[in-house]
């Protein structure tokens, strides 16, 4: 079984019957969704869950689990998402399926977060993965030259036909080849201070749980 498999099955062991649960969008969270679903059926749990994108969504209401929109619910209990990169002070980027903002929103009325990745995202320092920004489409041309002047080597994400990804709340992504974030806290700082930036992958202090792969197929749970 293969890594993304084993900590989205894992992590569908975290929901407790009566819980409100915020649904991860992206390949390692479709087979969380896919779990908890079976989970619901089998154990007869009676839970309800927020999505964090179109697709998600879907996925879930196919499969029969009792969705309803964010703004309907109080907090949520638990939201377990995949992640693109994640430090060892439990910083991240989020956002290479390009559901960053609405995971971002969910994830921060959230009481709990756990990620779920493979052990290739556990990074020493942030910023090798594309930081994907989400920028409202009129002027977004301004933006995106002022990433090129600051050196952020910016490019617009694109979807299959080559044209300009629009993202599930109609706006653009582009995504900075950074390299290297050395200092993650201040640079979202910065990226939320331009006009017309809607959101930004850098998710910070947002994750509390990490349940992560390794080669020999043991699974590590580490908190922060
Ligand atoms: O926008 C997408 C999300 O942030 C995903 O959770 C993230 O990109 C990880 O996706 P995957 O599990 O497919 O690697």
């Amino acid at each position: 079984m293969n890594q993304k498999q084993l900590v989205g099955e894992k992590a569908a062991t975290f929901v407790e019957d009566g819980m409100i649960v915020g649904l991860g969008t992206g390949s390692t969270a479709i087979f969380m969704v896919q779990a908890l679903a079976e989970r619901v059926k089998n154990e007869n749990l009676s839970i309800v869950c927020v999505s964090t994108s179109k697709a998600t969504e879907e996925l879930a209401v196919s499969l029969g689990l009792n969705m309803k929109d964010l703004s309907e619910v109080d907090e949520i209990d638990l939201t377990i998402d995949g992640a693109d990169e994640i430090s060892p002070d439990f910083h991240g980027i989020k956002g290479g399926g390009g559901a960053l903002l609405y995971e971002k929103i969910v994830a921060t009325n959230s009481k709990k977060n756990i990620w779920i990745v493979d052990d290739s995202k556990l990074v020493d320092t942030l910023g090798k993965f594309p930081l994907p920004v989400e920028v409202v489409p009129f002027g977004s041309e301004h933006v995106f030259r002022k990433f090129v002047e600051k050196g952020y080597q910016p490019e617009y994400r694109k979807d299959d036909a080559d044209t300009k990804f629009v993202t599930d709340s109609g706006n653009l992504i582009i995504d900075l080849y950074l390299n290297k974030i050395e200092d993650p806290k201040t640079f979202a700082n910065e990226l939320k201070s331009e006009v017309g930036v809607v959101e930004h992958g850098l998710f910070i202090d947002i994750v509390d749980q990490v349940i992560a792969g390794t080669a020999t197929g043991e699974i590590e749970v580490k908190t922060k």
